[in-house]
């Protein structure tokens, strides 16, 4: 087995070199006000053995990370139905990009761009009671950690700015893909996307996908054709336009968010989470890709 601590720590000492860390998202003003030279890296393996360097522990907003965890709680809770509204093709687009909705009549290319995440946030409102508590409570379980939460402030400022998620969301109900009222399943979505978690907290989380569905309590919250399915559309469409990039470069089924936080897997082997918050101009975290590019080439661990 590869010396894991050897080898992020020396990641992360060679990217403390790096002078161009991209720029930090700007349209969520909550977020702009994030340090750009922040950097962490935390790595939890099959055995449950962890490995960390940098501010690994250091909290932050995992943003579009969220669509996985959601789609993960809505794919266990109406299983395969769920297809019937969102499809799961890679966009080739931007996250935020409209166009394709309109030429595909409402049906979102695939869950992890905003307009299949706030299809998929719809039928979570649907199908519970209350859904901030519920996910919420979902991602405790799965992280094995009471702590996490929602940052109001930066739900607020995303629901202040969020235009074109606005936009998508009545562009969907207008195709007649949206059950709930716009505002209810924006203010979930824009909720889920503020949650704020710690590489290692990330780490934990995304474990179940490397482990077969199961979360590190031993807890099975899907199964092995879900899980297979989740980590698909992670590989495909992780990193919208830039997912052929990062499955060339990295080889890893993975997650970006623009909070800056990268969460990749390694089917039976690895759970890994980057955080730096410069974004490149797909709006991927610029040392987050390298930081696993380098991981995957240094350990010569990657699914291809
Ligand atoms: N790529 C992202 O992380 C985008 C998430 C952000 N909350 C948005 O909807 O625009």
């Amino acid at each position: 087995m590869p010396n894991y601590q050897d080898i992020i720590e020396a990641i992360a000492s060679e990217l403390n070199n790096v002078k161009e860390k991209g720029t930090v998202a700007s349209y969520i003003p909550e977020l702009s006000k994030i340090d750009p030279n922040k950097f962490g890296i935390h790595l939890v393996d099959s055995q449950m053995n962890h490995y960390s360097a940098g501010d690994a522990d250091e909290l932050f907003s995992i943003q579009s990370i969220s669509k996985v965890l959601s789609l993960s709680k809505c794919f266990a809770l109406v299983g395969d139905s769920i297809w019937e509204r969102v499809d799961v093709e890679p966009s080739g687009d931007p996250f935020n990009h409209l166009s394709l909705l309109e030429f595909e009549n409402g049906i979102p290319r695939n869950p992890l761009i905003n307009a299949g995440a706030i299809v998929v946030a719809d039928i979570l409102v649907s199908n519970l009671e209350n859904p901030k508590d519920e996910f919420l409570y979902f991602i405790r379980q799965i992280t094995n950690d009471d702590s996490i939460t929602y940052n109001e402030k930066v739900a607020e400022s995303e629901k202040n700015t969020g235009f074109k998620n606005i936009a998508a969301a009545n562009l969907l109900k207008s195709y007649g893909n949206l059950e709930n009222d716009v505002d209810e399943v924006l203010d979930f979505y824009f909720h889920q996307c503020s949650i704020e978690m710690s590489c290692k907290q990330l780490a934990n989380a995304f474990y179940m996908f490397m482990n077969h569905g199961k979360c590190q309590r031993g807890k099975t919250h899907l199964n092995i054709n879900q899980v297979k399915r989740i980590n698909a559309l992670m590989l495909t469409c992780g990193f919208y336009d830039e997912a052929g990039e990062f499955a060339f470069e990295v080889g890893l089924p993975g997650k970006s968010g623009v909070g800056g936080g990268i969460a990749a897997v390694f089917p039976d082997k690895f759970s890994v989470v980057t955080w730096s918050p410069g974004l490149n101009q797909k709006g991927n975290s610029k040392l987050g890709m390298q930081a696993l590019e380098k991981l995957t080439t240094k350990t010569s661990q990657s699914i291809f």
